[in-house]
């Protein structure tokens, strides 16, 4: 992890540059799986399969044999551990519900706003380096709670062509409809084209590699909404000598070991802090199953000596991290200023993993700066809102004149007469 000592802002953008591959990276073999899915179907998602899982499936949708096997699967630790983490989940996504917006603009013309589901939506729950059943949790319980019709999930399957056990059971658990052994461009291409085994979606969410990341962006060009570019994870931890030098490590590390286009960024005004957090990650590193990842991702990350307090709120700012664990004594400073980040973590009993698993909270969020301009996935991400009207006789005598003048201002003289017709019988 590079250290480096009170950057000057022209050299922000260079020191903050993400480790990921562009949209312009990746598009030209996304554009050639999306053309070859959309022309050929499922023959075309087995050939992907093959060549980039390494497995050939005679069918991949799975069946309720395969997820009785894996309820059996899943030991009765792991079980009371999700449902903690889905009684919370739900909770929090539960109070995220609004009421109908209802007001009488003027006499006689009512406006309402109400949020409807999106009837059919597809998750993508990442498999490829590890398989992060708690990601159906936060993407198949809001989908339940905004009370989607077609729950459809896709995730890669394993060299043995399964998808991991506990994927399956917490899909079971939150009501998922489909689960199809499929992952990466081929099952984003799949959910938004539909084929002869995949259902067409109006709706994509979820994490994933780059390769899912830069389909799920090209998807939106075909026609299909998504959450979020919510790719590679990261997560900037700003700390100052008040903090547990050991806990920031870990916090570094829990992220790094998520693939080796991850990145953390250590922000602090002590270089003693810097130097007590990278000597505890060299040691806390080598324990790690992950570490040859996890060194990798230390490999693209930055810990930042920062004196200036309002220089270190600029530069998380201009990051717009997706995670952002603040560990300092005026922690309020950072906390009611900060604009740019997925999630924010606070103070020192609050790791990142709690948010990944079990507080309640969200975990698909946006990366690579688009937390600048995007939420990360709550309640409202599985709706619409709707806006409806009704005009009584008065109400459009008070506003009919007004829209008479509007129209013939904008040239539109069928849109005036939709009124003057009504006006005339008035
Ligand atoms: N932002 C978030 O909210 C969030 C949440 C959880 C996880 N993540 C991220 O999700 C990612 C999960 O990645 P993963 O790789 O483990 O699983 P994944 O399921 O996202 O990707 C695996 C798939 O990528 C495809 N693939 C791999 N190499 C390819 C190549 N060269 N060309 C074309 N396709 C290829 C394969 O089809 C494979 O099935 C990690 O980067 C992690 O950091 C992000
Ligand atoms: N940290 C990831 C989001 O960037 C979510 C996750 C799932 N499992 C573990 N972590
Ligand atoms: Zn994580």
């Amino acid at each position: 992890m590079k250290i480096i000592n009170n950057p000057s802002r022209k050299d922000w953008t260079q020191i903050l540059q993400r480790p990921t591959k562009t949209v312009d990276d990746i598009e030209g073999i996304v554009n050639e799986v999306f053309a070859d899915i959309q022309q050929n179907g499922d023959a075309a998602i087995a050939k992907y399969t093959t060549k980039f899982d390494g497995v050939s499936l005679e069918n991949t949708i799975v069946s309720e044999k395969e997820i009785k096997e894996a309820i059996n699967l899943v030991s009765n630790d792991l079980k009371t551990a999700i449902s903690v983490a889905k009684e919370n989940i739900t909770k929090f996504h539960a109070a995220q519900k609004t009421e109908k917006v209802f007001v009488e603009t003027t006499n006689g013309v009512e406006c309402w706003q109400e949020k409807r589901p999106i009837s059919k939506v597809g998750l993508y729950i990442p498999g490829g380096t590890a398989p992060l059943f708690s990601t159906v949790l936060m993407l198949a319980i809001p989908a339940n709670i905004a009370g989607c019709k077609e729950i459809v999930l896709c995730s890669p399957p394993n060299k043995e062509g399964k998808i991991n056990p506990a994927i399956l059971y917490a899909a079971n658990l939150c009501g998922v409809t489909k689960i199809i052994k499929v992952g990466g461009i081929q099952a984003i291409a799949g959910m938004t084209f539909g084929t002869e085994s995949i259902p067409q979606v109006y709706k994509i969410f979820g994490p994933g590699n780059q390769f899912v990341t830069v389909a799920k962006q090209i998807a939106t060009k075909h026609g299909v909404a998504i959450d979020m570019p919510a790719g590679p994870s990261e997560l900037l931890v700003v700390a100052d000598n008040s903090a547990n030098a050991s806990y920031v490590a870990s916090d570094l590390l829990s992220q790094a070991e998520h693939g080796a286009d991850s990145q953390v960024i250590l922000v602090s005004d002590s270089i003693n802090f810097i130097e007590s957090v990278t000597s505890e990650i060299k040691k806390q590193v080598l324990d790690l199953p992950r570490k040859e990842i996890a060194k990798k991702a230390l490999a693209n990350s930055k810990a930042i000596l920062i004196e200036d307090v309002d220089e270190a709120f600029n530069l998380i700012n201009n990051y717009g991290p997706e995670h952002l664990i603040i560990s300092t004594k005026n922690d309020a400073f950072f906390v009611d200023n900060i604009e740019n980040a997925g999630s924010v973590f606070i103070g020192e009993y609050t790791p990142e993993s709690a948010g990944d698993y079990a507080s309640g909270t969200n975990h698909t969020l946006p990366t690579n700066g688009f937390s600048k301009s995007y939420s990360g996935v709550n309640l409202d991400s599985f709706t619409k809102s709707i806006t409806f009207q009704k005009i009584s006789k008065e109400g459009i005598k008070s506003i009919g004149k007004s829209i008479e003048l509007m129209a013939a201002a904008e040239g539109l003289d069928a849109h005036k007469n939709a009124v003057t017709i009504r006006l005339k019988d008035l």
